[in-house]
């Protein structure tokens, strides 16, 4: 530890001001203390934590403004969580006892602010420090948040750039597994992606170059509008309420595609809601059936469809529980998967996810597959997505499908179909796609999610 954060240990009641519970700012800060406590400790979503009807207590009571700093603060303290910790155990003499919890979560509150975001040092540490005080569990370490946040402000200018070239800011273990699936550089690339937040991608009903220059974005190879920069909201925006286009990962947008001329044909999307590639099969001219589990979900999905004026049967039901009449033409499956992919814009996905996650939902995904080839009409294709990194989930459980099922039979992807997808080829024609893929310069404009996509024929 320094000299300065060993004397302010020492001298903390003389001079430390008193606790101010109603100090302007404090509020947010403890909500964003409490929340990052729920998605580290207790594995909990942060989008759950921070919805604006059923979010947490502590969030609902603060005003917009107070909200939208918090989830600033959430989101980069998880983007950068290791570097700020590393910077954060630079400071200490040892490391804080394992049990002091509370007391790290103030330190990377406030830390993350003083690093990253547009808040005075003297306002963050002033607030960590009256927050502390005002916690019993951390009322006595209130001299030890003073002495290493100012340190931590007084040497930021050098040591931020060195802690942020020697530290990946994913956890451990899911490192290890990227750098096993695709080696140490392309690990690399994607772990530096995932501290980039993903520009907004638009998938328009036509086109794409028109969209691009009224909304001053970049028309993609993938066949949607990529938007760096945007004040206010996305629902202001030219053809929002028209229903022109929807917010979709530009590769979000891809599974979809994969189904080739669908127009006419009787098509189901298995697992709908949100509904952004069910619109994408409606406005293609297929006659959709768009299953969902959830009743909630399937809500949004029916008023997304009807904002897009684009139609489709919506069924809230479980896929293992459906058994049409007559069997389909074509089946999309985009199943429920550790969405690993989606860091960019879910920083808390790796931090409340563990390794027993992708395992349990892998098993899901396999026997949702097996039954996805049960609804489609022999000839027909199935396309088979996820918005995860890990192979387990993808191109490993699709070999292990294609081996047990020998009815099915891979229908690899060429880029004389689609020309986009020459960079995300794998060697048996499905596609794989990572944050660090779709190079347009700088990171703020580049990148798209990490999505896998196999397509096969039944038979
Ligand atoms: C990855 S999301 C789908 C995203 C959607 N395809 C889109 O493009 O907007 C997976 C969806 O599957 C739903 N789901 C999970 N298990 C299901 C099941 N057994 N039957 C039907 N839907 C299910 C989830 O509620 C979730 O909405």
């Amino acid at each position: 530890m320094n000299d300065g954060v060993r004397r302010a240990r020492g001298g903390a009641k003389k001079s430390l001001q008193k606790p101010a519970a109603d100090a302007p700012g404090l509020a947010a800060r403890r909500a964003a203390a409490r929340l990052l406590a729920a998605v580290v400790d207790a594995k909990t979503s942060l989008d759950g934590l921070t919805d604006h009807d059923h979010g947490h207590p502590q969030f609902l009571a603060l005003d917009m403004r107070d909200r939208a700093l918090v989830r600033a603060i959430l989101t980069t303290a998880l983007r950068y969580r290791n570097t700020i910790e590393a910077l954060i155990s630079a400071r200490l003499e040892r490391p804080l006892p394992t049990n002091a919890r509370s007391l790290s979560h103030i330190l990377h509150v406030a830390a993350a602010q003083m690093l990253f975001l547009d808040v005075p040092d003297s306002a963050a540490v002033d607030l960590a420090v009256t927050h502390a005080k005002a916690d019993p569990r951390t009322a006595r370490f209130a001299a030890l948040v003073n002495g290493v946040l100012r340190e931590i402000a007084r040497r930021k200018e050098r040591a931020l750039p060195a802690a942020l070239a020697q530290t990946i800011d994913t956890p451990a273990w899911f490192y290890e597994r990227l750098v096993a699936a695709y080696g140490d550089e392309a690990a690399r690339a994607i772990a530096d992606a995932y501290r980039t937040e993903a520009p907004i991608d638009l998938t328009v009903k036509s086109d794409a170059e028109g969209w691009a220059e009224r909304l001053g974005g970049i028309a993609l190879p993938t066949g949607g509008v990529r938007l760096e920069a945007l004040e206010g909201p996305v629902t202001q925006l030219p053809g929002f309420s028209d229903g022109e286009w929807w917010v979709q990962d530009a590769a979000a947008s891809i599974p979809a595609q994969l189904l080739g001329d669908i127009s006419g044909l009787r098509v189901a999307d298995l697992c709908a809601a949100p509904g952004g590639k069910t619109a994408q099969l409606a406005a293609a001219g297929a006659q959709v059936t768009a299953l969902e589990l959830s009743p909630n979900r399937a809500k949004r999905l029916k008023a997304n469809l009807e904002r897009l004026k684009l139609e489709a049967e919506v069924i809230v039901t479980d896929l293992f529980a459906y058994e049409p009449t007559e069997k389909f033409d074509a089946v999309l499956l985009d199943a429920p998967c550790s969405s690993t992919g989606t860091v960019r814009r879910h920083p808390d996905v790796l931090w409340a996810k563990g390794v027993e996650d992708i395992e349990k939902l892998a098993t899901l995904q396999a026997r949702m597959l097996e039954k996805a080839v049960t609804l489609v009409k022999p000839g027909g294709r199935i396309v088979f997505s996820n918005c995860s990194l890990d192979p387990l989930e993808g191109e490993t459980l699709y070999q292990a499908f294609l081996a047990a099922n020998p009815q099915v039979e891979n229908d690899p992807v060429s880029v004389d179909e689609l020309s986009f997808v020459a960079s995300f080829l794998t060697p048996d024609g499905a596609l794989r796609t990572t944050p660090a893929g779709l190079d347009l310069g700088a990171p703020a404009r580049s990148g798209l999610d990490g999505f896998y996509a196999a397509r096969m024929r039944l038979r």
